[in-house]
């Protein structure tokens, strides 16, 4: 297919390998040397030095767009225009070294909010990735310009003395320009948080729609459930469920009429996959799909789920129709029960509580979680955190214009919001056990088939949540985490211990801090369980 006109990037036509179908862009990256097909189909690579991703090499270009709006930062890092135009030109002219891979696509299934992307990669398998994870156009048109082009170089590496970079991998959003740059990592997760993070800018600011890092489905009956969480919470996991039709696991926008994905495909971990516990994942494991980062058995080329030999954060990325009961289009109606996920590693919170709405504007802003090994470069064991809004790495506007969003939804809707811990049970990380996804997934049956609607519910004396008493499925001993240790002592002052940083970190949020979030506040009872 002819490809595009790139001579505005100083791209060179003959370089281009445009729209490539899956089977070439596999044949390719076998031809490449870029991964080899195991025996499941799936196409297995390796993304290089980077298998996570690298949030301090994460910038955003100055400019008249960004300067009063972003929330400038620790995450939201500033980079000279100047210096961007320089770069892009340099890793123009490293993509003309060789061939390259174009891709048109889309983000967001709902057509009011249809974005166009071109992406432009160095390699054949990341190609594949934005395939199988943006939204794939019925027919491609070369001669359209789409809105943002993202471009990928993994085996540019920037000079950071010289290019204005931290280090020589760098992953940069230009809100002029409409320009995601790529460099010197090979993980594709890039590429998909770099557009969620200029959704994240765009959708809440000019079109009052709220963007979301959760997964989404929805039942027989319309009623629409969404799961929010930081990486390795359990999105993508809980929202394949047989019962229920996947709207998407990462990714979605809450408009006026509806949940939408803003996504084409799932990005899910394979850390000890198996058909009894994840079965939809692990039968979207095939021809097609794109393995990152997993170990293989040489000779029959068999994976093996279990190896973390190269990282925690191995992956599958596969186009969303994969998974049997996917929702096509991704769209459903505004959802009638919200999760908040957390891997809890002080193994402190109930494994399933529901929250007043301002507890639910508390724990939205708050965040708290572990982040899970291997996701983030440099993170090796889980580690508390508090990423407001569940997502606070892909955020650049402040979280309080997210929250107020939620809370003006959640207001005109009847919305129920539980806390769901997926983390630890019966100690802290170390000591205790990460809860058992069976239960896990029991608890959110129950809840979606309302079957807690008459439940009793027992007030946590610290965080104020209401636990249920019993649960279909559930050893109802598991329920209140306090008789899942052995200590109680311990129990509490951990207890105690998290709910002073709970405390703490809420302390920047100040200014929004209303009469029913300050009743949510967790309270810090002394010895007196
Ligand atoms: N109780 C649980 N709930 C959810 N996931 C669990 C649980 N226990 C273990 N896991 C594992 O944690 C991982 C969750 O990853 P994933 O669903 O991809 O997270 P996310 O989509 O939020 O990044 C999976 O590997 C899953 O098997
Ligand atoms: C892909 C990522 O997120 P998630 O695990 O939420 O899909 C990521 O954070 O790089
Ligand atoms: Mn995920």
């Amino acid at each position: 297919m002819p490809g595009p006109d790139l001579s505005w990037l100083n791209l060179g036509n003959d370089h281009a390998l445009y729209q490539l179908s899956v089977p070439q862009l596999i044949e390719e990256a076998v031809r490449n040397g870029e991964g080899t097909l195991t025996s499941t189909g799936a196409l297995a690579v390796d993304t290089g030095k980077f298998t996570g991703r690298s949030p301090k090499d994460r910038f955003i270009v100055l400019d008249d767009i960004t300067r009063d709006a972003v929330w400038w930062g620790e995450i939201n890092i500033r980079f000279s225009p100047a210096d961007f135009d320089r770069l892009l030109q340099k890793v123009c002219a490293h993509l003309n070294q060789n061939k390259f891979y174009v891709r048109d696509a889309y983000a967001c299934a709902d057509k009011q909010y249809q974005t166009g992307i071109r992406v432009i990669t160095e390699t054949a398998y990341q190609n594949l990735f934005a395939c199988n994870l943006f939204l794939r156009p019925e027919k491609a048109d070369a001669l359209q310009h789409p809105e943002w082009t993202i471009i990928a170089a993994p085996d540019f590496f920037a000079d950071p003395g010289i290019d204005g970079t931290q280090q020589a991998n760098f992953s940069i959003l230009n809100f002029s320009r409409k320009i995601i740059l790529i460099g010197g990592t090979g993980y594709t997760g890039e590429i998909k948080k770099g557009i969620f993070s200029v959704l994240n800018f765009i959708l809440p600011e000019q079109h009052h729609t709220l963007s979301m890092h959760c997964s989404a489905n929805v039942g027989a009956k319309g009623d629409t459930a969404i799961f929010f969480g930081l990486s390795g919470t359990g999105k993508t996991t809980l929202s394949a469920d047989p019962e229920r039709n996947l709207i998407g696991d990462d990714e979605h926008g809450w408009g006026d009429q509806s949940v939408f994905n803003f996504e084409g495909g799932c990005y899910a971990k394979c850390v000890d996959l198996t058909p009894e516990k994840e079965p939809e994942i692990y039968a979207a494991v095939k021809y097609g799909a794109l393995l990152e980062n997993i170990n293989y058995f040489p000779h029959t080329r068999e994976v093996d789920y279990s190896n973390i030999e190269k990282t925690e954060n191995t992956r599958v990325a596969y186009p969303i129709h994969y998974i049997n009961n996917a929702a096509v289009p991704s769209i459903a109606a505004v959802p009638k029960n919200i999760f908040f996920l957390t891997a809890d590693a002080f193994g402190v919170l109930p494994p399933l509580s529901r929250l007043t709405r301002g507890q639910a504007m508390f724990h939205f802003i708050s965040g708290y979680t572990a982040k899970v090994a291997g996701t983030e470069a440099g993170v090796t064991e889980p580690q508390v955190t508090f990423s407001a809004c569940f997502g606070k790495a892909f955020l650049p506007l402040h979280p309080a214009k997210y929250a107020a969003l939620l809370g003006e939804k959640m207001d005109k809707h009847q919305v129920n919001v539980w806390l769901v811990n997926t983390g630890w049970s019966g100690g802290a990380y170390g000591e205790g056990q990460r809860m058992k996804l069976s239960y896990t997934r029991a608890l959110i049956t129950a809840v979606l088939g309302g079957k807690l609607a008459g439940a009793k519910f027992t007030e946590h004396p610290v965080f104020g949540l209401l636990m249920p008493e019993a649960c279909p499925g559930v050893p109802s001993e598991i329920l209140n985490p306090r008789n899942t240790w052995a200590d109680k002592n311990k129990y509490d002052l951990k207890t105690n211990e998290l709910a002073k940083a709970f405390i703490e970190n809420f302390g920047q949020f100040g200014e929004l801090v209303t009469g029913e979030i300050w009743e949510s506040i967790p309270k810090v009872v002394e010895n007196t369980f």
